[in-house]
């Protein structure tokens, strides 16, 4: 079984439906994003093909300018027939680049979210399940499946618009002030008063985005974990209390969610405001201009009708990119705030043992001799280690019960055999190649865990045994199905199952997690965590018989209260219980 399976099984993960708020808001780590989203050179491409298009206008602009000119000197019709067609042309041309370029970014964009989301599943099925620190299921569900998307818009909308700021201002800028210095003088008066603005809004707009996607993960993970403890709600007559704390959570995320869109409309009223008093004072100006009443501003001449026109059609492109800046400035505050998210739920301070590198030399291939030597060994944020100095050796082959009173570290011991957590000082060695991060990947492909409360899935029997490992036959999942007495249990059902596995009994249950391990035919050594814990005697026997099954030409480890189980095994090893 794989270690994203044992993963499932460990009692701290099935204690994870009570952690109901823990905080995931300690410190940011840029270093997890930074790598996927510093490197997207189409996003560049297209932001550049977006500029283009947007320049063309200025071409455009000419050519109307000009028409209007000669049709208001001459009146020949025929004159204008070109440059309208020109405009034509250059409008198609335009919004079949900007098109391109639209599509490159999107394309880029969606790319990346994939990965930052691959990545991040990846780093969180590397989280040890003892860590006490994990976020709920429901948060982190939350993060990457609604925060994470959030990004989308932010590099879609907010990189081009990063290039246009600098390219288009600055050629219309050079074009106006071409033919009238004080024209250009309204504009670069009117623009920066619309970036100040924006920072100091922007920097609210961040704050209120974030405090919005860490409401709406509390949420999620309120919800869920209520949800998968319904029975005990109700039972408990917890129903309304419930309702209450969850209308609460809900009213909340409302009005955080107003604050972020006000800060949103504030922003662009901010905006559009300065923009209409630009384009208004420069209209004002080539007005007179034209009129006659104002000489000066145009490098000692007058602005002719054509020149005019094309400074007023370009005014209001001037400041487009600052509109299309500030309706970007909301989904760069959410995308901001979503990378954050992800920064945070990458962030962990327990990892299982794990590395990159694929290591295949150490895949057992037969019952394996396991080795503990004086190892130490006490949990995160806890006042008395579980192990000082201890020492054990398991032949190869043989069944090793461990009993012990609750807390005496049995659980913990398999999980340090099997890498979901390393030792502070000490040696485990399986087939005298030391426990290690670049070892635990090669181990565990031929170990498998067997917890009391296997994580079933909905869906066909078969599936949930094999686990979607592809290796596995057919015939090996008939087999396992055959060896865990499972037969009758897959045709009462048809071979479906629900939800957690509804519908199947405790005891069916647990033969299942034994045909999960069976029907690989790569696992030689069984790591079992109280496989018989809460079930009647007659079903205990038969849970027993079946490990016992599992374990031939294995080497199985089982921890256990059950003396009868014990009793089955080739040695016992008594821990003693913690003071
Ligand atoms: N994730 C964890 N973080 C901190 N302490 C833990 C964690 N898991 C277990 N402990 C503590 O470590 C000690 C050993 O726990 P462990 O679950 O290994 O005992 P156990 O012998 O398996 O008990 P049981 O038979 O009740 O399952 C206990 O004192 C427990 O409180």
């Amino acid at each position: 079984m794989d270690a994203a399976s044992a993963r499932q099984e460990t009692p701290a993960e099935a204690d994870e439906a009570s952690v109901s708020t823990v905080s995931v808001a300690n410190s940011i780590s840029s270093s997890f994003t930074k790598p996927i989203l510093s490197n997207l050179p189409g996003l560049r491409t297209g932001s550049l093909l977006q500029s283009t298009a947007s320049l063309i206008w200025l071409l455009q602009a000419g050519l109307i300018a000009y028409a209007i000119h000669r049709l208001a000197s001459d009146g020949h019709f025929n004159e204008v027939v070109l440059p309208a067609l020109s405009v034509l042309a250059l409008g198609i041309l335009r919004a079949f680049i900007d098109m391109i370029g639209s599509r490159i970014i999107f394309k880029t964009a969606r790319h990346a979210i994939s990965r930052l989301r691959a990545a991040t599943a990846e780093v969180l099925a590397h989280r040890s399940p003892l860590d006490t620190q994990k976020p709920p299921s429901g948060t982190a569900a939350s993060i990457i499946a609604e925060q994470t998307e959030a990004i989308l818009p932010f590099l879609q909308r907010f990189s081009p618009v990063k290039y246009k700021l600098v390219i288009i201002p600055s050629a219309i800028l050079l074009c106006v002030s071409w033919h009238s210095w004080l024209a250009a003088l309204i504009l670069i008066f009117c623009a920066p008063l619309i970036p100040v603005f924006m920072a100091l809004i922007g920097f609210r707009a961040k704050k209120a985005s974030e405090e919005q996607m860490i409401e709406v993960g509390s949420m999620n993970a309120f919800l869920l974990d209520r949800l998968r403890g319904l029975n005990s709600i109700r039972s408990l007559d917890a129903v309304d209390a419930t309702a209450i704390r969850f209308r609460t959570a809900a009213e909340t995320l409302k009005q955080k969610t107003m604050i972020v869109l006000r800060i949103a409309f504030l922003s662009s009223a901010t905006l559009e405001f300065f923009s209409a008093l630009g384009v208004a004072m420069v209209a004002v100006y080539v007005g007179f201009q034209l009129l006659g009443d104002i000489t000066y501003g145009a490098w000692g001449t007058k602005l002719t009708l054509g020149q005019g026109l094309f400074i007023l059609l370009l005014a209001p492109a001037f400041f487009e990119p600052l509109q299309e800046l500030s309706a970007a400035w909301h989904d760069r505050a959410s995308g901001k705030a979503g990378i954050a998210a992800l920064d945070r739920l990458a962030m962990h301070n327990l990892k299982i043992l794990h590395s990159d590198k694929q290591s295949k030399n150490n895949k057992l291939s037969s019952p394996p001799e396991v080795l503990i030597q004086n190892i130490h060994f006490q949990h995160q944020r806890t006042n008395i280690p579980v192990f000082e100095n201890y020492s054990l050796t398991v032949r190869p082959g043989e069944k090793l019960a461990l009993l012990g009173p609750s807390g005496s570290g049995k659980s913990t011991l398999l999980a340090i055999l099997a890498g979901l957590v390393s030792v502070d000082s000490g040696k485990v060695s399986v087939n005298g190649t030391e426990l290690s991060d670049e070892t635990a990947n090669a181990f565990r492909q031929s170990m498998a865990w067997v917890g009391q409360k296997p994580h079933l899935f909905s869906g066909t029997l078969k599936s949930n045994i094999r686990l979607g490992r592809k290796e596995i036959s057919n015939t090996d999942i008939d087999l396992a199905i055959e060896q865990a007495a499972l037969s009758f249990v897959v045709a009462n059902h048809n071979g479906a199952i629900g939800e957690g596995g509804a519908g199947l009994s405790g005891g069916e249950a647990l033969r299942l997690a034994l045909a999960r391990a069976m029907a690989d035919g790569d696992t030689h050594l069984v790591l079992a965590d109280e496989p018989t814990a809460h079930l009647d005697t007659a079903t205990a026997e038969e849970v027993t018989k079946n490990l016992l099954k599992l374990a031939e030409n294995r080497t199985l480890i089982v921890a256990t209260h059950d003396e009868q189980l014990a009793s089955k095994m080739d040695r016992v090893i008594r821990l003693e219980a913690k003071p």
